[in-house]
């Protein structure tokens, strides 16, 4: 039988099985034989060991199509990081930071801003600009009025969703809205590690229906650029691209290089002030990190 697991913890897998429900499994073997670590997100093959308590054991993983390391879970199609358009402002830092961990992953993400009904349409456009620039999708909604909320359950269709967010912007609002089965879902599960000593939030899969399912991302307060190089990040600012070709200097950083094309379209207004700022912030901090 296959399913996927949706959280391991303590030794233990949860594994979501299509039409039959979640299964509490062990990996016997698993280490031994393919000498791989079972991730939230994989699809595995179990054993029924008993039917009415629905345990098994997991007795392989299929190929993953993708595996990220932060956060740790195989097989994501997508990202989407929710931030409120404001109360709480946006920190646009940690939205940048974001966008760039999950770029350098490969995966794609939809930027939603939610909170719509307290921005004006100025401020609106304004974020839209910027990020669109950036060369992400970006929608607007409103948990609160129900304005936006089809987009969402359209881009979450079918798929494997990172989802991601500081407190208070909304997420749960809208998970709420798209998913009437989620708490029932968390209730069962949390029924069974209840069992456990473990209370500490640990990372899970969130099925919507049998083929759609959201990761909610822990710990978003604060993310850490590394294993990176300076020189590597203006490639995750996509909207400097097409001024690159004015700068004088090849490999040109955009920062005290004379005669700089994107310098000069940051004048113009053609890049975000904000943007360009986040990548000035970025690139000392990774600048100074190579100093120790
Ligand atoms: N004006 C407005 N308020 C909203 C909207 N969506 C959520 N809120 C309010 O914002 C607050 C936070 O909403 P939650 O859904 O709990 O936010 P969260 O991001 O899950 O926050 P945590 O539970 O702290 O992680 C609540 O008071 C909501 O009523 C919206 O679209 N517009
Ligand atoms: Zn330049």
């Amino acid at each position: 039988m296959q399913g996927k697991i949706i959280k391991g913890i303590a030794g233990f897998y949860y594994i979501h099985v299509s039409q039959k429900g979640i299964y509490e499994c062990k990996a016997k073997g698993i280490f031994r034989n393919q000498k791989i670590k079972p991730l939230v997100g994989d699809n595995v093959e179990i054993e029924v060991l008993d039917e009415e308590k629905k345990l098994g054991n997991i007795i392989s993983i299929l190929p993953r199509q993708n595996e990220l390391i932060r956060p740790a879970v195989a097989n994501v199609d997508q990202a989407l990081v929710i931030f409120a358009a404001a109360d709480p402002n946006p920190n646009l830092n940690l939205l940048d930071r974001f966008l760039i961990m999950m770029s350098k992953q490969e995966v794609e993400t939809y930027v939603c801003f939610n909170k719509q009904d307290i921005v004006t349409a100025i401020e609106q456009k304004l974020l839209e600009e910027t990020y669109r620039l950036g060369g992400y999708h970006v929608i607007f909604t409103s948990a609160l009025q129900g304005e936006g909320l089809q987009q969402i359950k359209d881009i979450v269709k079918s798929k494997t969703t990172v989802l991601a967010g500081p407190s208070g912007v909304g997420k749960s609002s809208i998970i709420n809205s798209l998913i009437p089965t989620a708490q029932m879902e968390v209730g069962s599960i949390s029924e069974k590690i209840k069992r456990g000593k473990h209370t500490t939030r640990h990372s899970e899969l969130f099925a919507i229906d049998d083929d759609s399912f959201i990761f909610d991302t822990p710990g978003f307060s604060s993310l850490y650029i590394d294993n990176f190089e300076k020189e590597e990040l203006k490639s995750y600012f996509p909207e400097f691209l097409p001024y690159e070709e004015y700068c004088r200097f090849q490999g040109c950083a955009h920062i005290n290089e004379p005669q700089c094309g994107v310098k000069q379209a940051l004048e113009e207004g053609k890049i975000s002030k904000t943007r360009y700022e986040n990548y000035l912030l970025l690139y000392n901090e990774l600048k100074d990190k190579k100093k120790y």
